[in-house]
């Protein structure tokens, strides 16, 4: 894999560098509630401006569904950018069309522009690899060099992530060397015991990788919306919370290989349950109780797991020689539901281990609770993408960086 060093060693003045980051950054109401994403990928954006290359950035925001939805802008990230940048970065209206065209054109070396989010374009998530291939050709129009630091999107086969490097000289750049070397520690000879914690909601994304983990963690702690397929699976009620039907038999098999395997599979024992998910944007108080994870009521769903399962939770994390957590494990943005992702955070910091807090959300959860990131191992942009990095996968964004 090449890197951004050897591209700034070859010289990039005057060339249109499109830079493919991760700016899916978390957001209430237009605005930005943690910027740690755009702060992961400023040294390769900033080497670029100093070398007076024309730098193209480029990013998803959300899942909009092929189509432009004001909501899922990269606007305010582009701001955003300017401001950590101290200089001003052109916005594009659109993708691959006549904004984005202007825009590039109208970059002097040394200067700085987004293009809209990549999925307001259907080819961008396409299955079909003709048309990915097709909007791939789009944008690598908008540019001579491609540099891929995108690292919390590299498990997508997506156009800007796995077709365009293909069509454009490829680099890796700083973010995406840095995580890739932290998490190698974590595949190779890792110190046991290896604990890993899992929460979250994009729960059908990151129940499988539970498979590979059976065979390589020593503990695996479920919270968060992915508890409840396995507490429903186990026979309990989960009323109205986070649930994957259809995912019950896998994860009944989960459990008899987690035994035979000896591995601990740790599930809350209690919960907060609420008959309503709670207001973010106000953080009014919210309504709840706390019930045992077998005494979940019919109409309430749960939000985060209780004091035991705090306590439990961290007594197998804080002797652990390496800790992995990727996902809150409960609503973690409202003050009231936060409880249980601090206790994880500061188990992980009371920790004598190694540990690596991983995704965006999770990130975001640590920094917003007020924890210093300094006191934590390492702390990955990439949610889906370290797990499955973990997992042993061949990711398309790293694989197509490859020579
Ligand atoms: N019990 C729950 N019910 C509903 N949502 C939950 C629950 N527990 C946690 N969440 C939500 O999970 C979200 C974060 O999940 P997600 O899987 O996106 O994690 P992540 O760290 O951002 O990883 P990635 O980088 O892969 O997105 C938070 O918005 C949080 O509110
Ligand atoms: O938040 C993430 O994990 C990355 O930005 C990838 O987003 P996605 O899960 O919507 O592809």
């Amino acid at each position: 894999m090449k890197t951004i060093d050897e591209l700034l060693a070859e010289g990039v003045a005057g060339k249109r560098v499109f830079v493919r980051a991760d700016l899916n950054v978390p957001l209430a109401e237009g605005l930005i509630t943690d910027d740690g994403r755009i702060r992961a990928v400023l040294p390769t954006i900033k080497a670029l401006v100093a070398a007076d290359a024309k730098v193209v950035v480029a990013s998803h925001l959300g899942r909009p569904k092929g189509a432009p939805d004001p909501q899922f802008s990269l606007l305010p990230a582009a701001e955003r950018l300017a401001e950590l940048l101290g200089a001003p970065v052109a916005f594009a209206q659109d993708t691959v069309g006549p904004a984005a065209h202007d825009a590039v054109n109208g970059l002097q070396p040394g200067q700085v522009a987004v293009i809209e989010n990549l999925r307001f374009n259907a080819g961008e998530t396409a299955k079909d690899d003709t048309e990915r291939g097709e909007f791939a050709d789009q944008l690598a129009a908008l540019a001579d060099v491609y540099v891929g630091d995108g690292f919390g999107a590299v498990h997508r086969k997506h156009a800007s992530v796995f077709d365009l490097p293909a069509r454009l000289p490829h680099y890796a750049g700083y973010l995406i060397a840095t995580e890739v070397g932290v998490l190698k520690k974590l595949t190779e000879d890792v110190k046991r015991p290896y604990t890993v914690v899992l929460g979250g909601a994009k729960v059908s994304d990151k129940l499988a990788v539970i498979d590979e983990l059976l065979g390589k963690a020593d503990r695996l702690l479920i919270g968060g919306g992915m508890a409840y397929t396995f507490l429903k699976a186990k026979g309990y009620e989960v009323g109205i919370s986070l649930l994957q039907e259809d995912q019950i038999p896998v994860v009944l098999e989960y459990m008899k290989r987690a035994e035979k395997n000896g591995v601990e599979l740790v599930l809350p024992v209690d919960i907060l349950v609420s008959k309503d998910f709670p207001d973010l944007k106000t953080k009014a108080p919210a309504d709840f109780e706390t019930v045992d994870a077998d005494r979940i009521p019919a109409d309430k769903e749960g939000l985060d797991i209780g004091p035991k399962s705090r306590e439990l939770f961290a007594s197998k994390i804080t002797d652990a020689e390496t800790v992995f957590w990727n996902g809150p494990v409960g609503v973690a943005e409202h003050p009231d539901y936060a409880g249980g992702t601090t206790a994880i955070a500061q188990a992980l910091l009371d920790s004598k281990g190694f540990t690596v807090v991983g995704g965006g959300d999770s990130a975001a959860a640590v920094r917003n609770l007020g924890f210093d990131e300094s006191k934590f191992g390492h702390i990955s942009t990439g949610g889906g993408a370290s797990l499955e990095y973990l997992e042993g996968k061949t990711l398309p964004g790293l694989a197509a960086l490859e020579d």
